[in-house]
């Protein structure tokens, strides 16, 4: 250890006589001027968390806003496939650069940097972590007026360091109509309450399938209990989006940035 000076703001040591708390957040890129950070979690995967990112980003794209996507998401990268991007990330001296999509969203993910987008990520938690943050540090994100953060489902190594390196403004948190989500929902409640960050809203995804010939709306997957869970919790429900087939088929042509409608165009206007 080095020798103390007493001056606990620029030193890393937790030692007996530390008279500020640590503070884990990590510097941005110095060619980064982010002016909002939103993260888009989710208490289980699948729930329709990268969807809603690429939305949102699409929604506050097309309203004059710059938008980014920091795809924390490193062993299921989906957002380039959902933007329809497969160049590779450049970089310089400074750092990497983020890839443009078609409307110009600045994006950074995992699926950029490697050699073979199939390639599956084995690394540990703690690897996957830093790169996470490395994302943050060593990326030139350049002006940004909203990112969004994709975070991988679930409550563990990784939700915890973009929460606790990263300036997170506040959070979203994507859920589905079925009973046993409710309880994962509260977990991911819990833990933006844990680390004192403000939820901005559920958003459920899955509500409903509209039916194409007569219009009636059906609860493909059970009734929607976010409302419950939302009074519970005294947050407000987002958006309610339907199961929409085309949207998946928009994905997986990486058209979601000119899909119509946006489901999500009326939360990124409330943001
Ligand atoms: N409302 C919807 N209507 C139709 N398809 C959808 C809808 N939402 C998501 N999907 C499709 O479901 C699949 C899973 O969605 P997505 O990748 O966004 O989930 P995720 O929660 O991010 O998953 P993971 O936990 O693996 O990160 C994708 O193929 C996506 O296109």
């Amino acid at each position: 250890m080095a020798e103390c000076t007493h001056d606990c703001s620029s030193c890393g040591e937790s030692c007996g006589e530390r008279t500020e708390a640590f503070d884990f957040k990590a510097k941005a890129n110095p060619h980064s001027n982010v002016k909002k950070v939103i993260a888009v979690m989710s208490g289980k995967g699948g729930v329709g968390k990268s969807l809603v990112t690429a939305s949102l980003a699409a929604a506050c794209q097309k309203a004059g806003r710059q938008a980014a996507v920091l795809d924390a998401d490193i062993t299921g990268p989906s957002i380039p496939k959902a933007f329809g991007v497969h160049t590779r990330a450049m970089g310089n001296e400074e750092g990497i650069l983020p890839v443009l999509t078609k409307t110009g969203i600045k994006l950074m993910s995992l699926n950029l940097l490697v050699e073979n987008e199939s390639d599956p990520v084995v690394w540990r938690g703690s690897l996957i972590a830093g790169t996470v943050k490395q994302f943050w540090t060593d990326v030139q994100w350049g002006d940004v007026d909203y990112m969004f953060v994709d975070m991988p489902p679930g409550t563990g190594d990784v939700p915890l360091t973009v929460f606790q390196s990263l300036p997170v403004d506040g959070i979203i948190i994507v859920t589905s109509p079925q009973e046993l989500v409710s309880m994962i929902v509260e977990k991911a409640v819990k833990m933006a309450e844990m680390m004192d960050l403000p939820i901005l809203g559920l958003v459920e995804n899955y509500s409903y399938f509209q039916c194409p010939d007569c219009g009636k709306q059906h609860a493909i997957f059970g009734e929607s209990h976010i409302d419950d869970i939302a009074a519970a919790h005294g947050l407000k429900v987002l958006a309610r989006l339907p199961i929409d087939p085309n949207l998946a088929a928009a994905c997986d042509a990486g058209t979601a940035e000119d899909f119509a409608p946006n489901y999500l165009e009326d939360v990124a206007k409330e943001l």
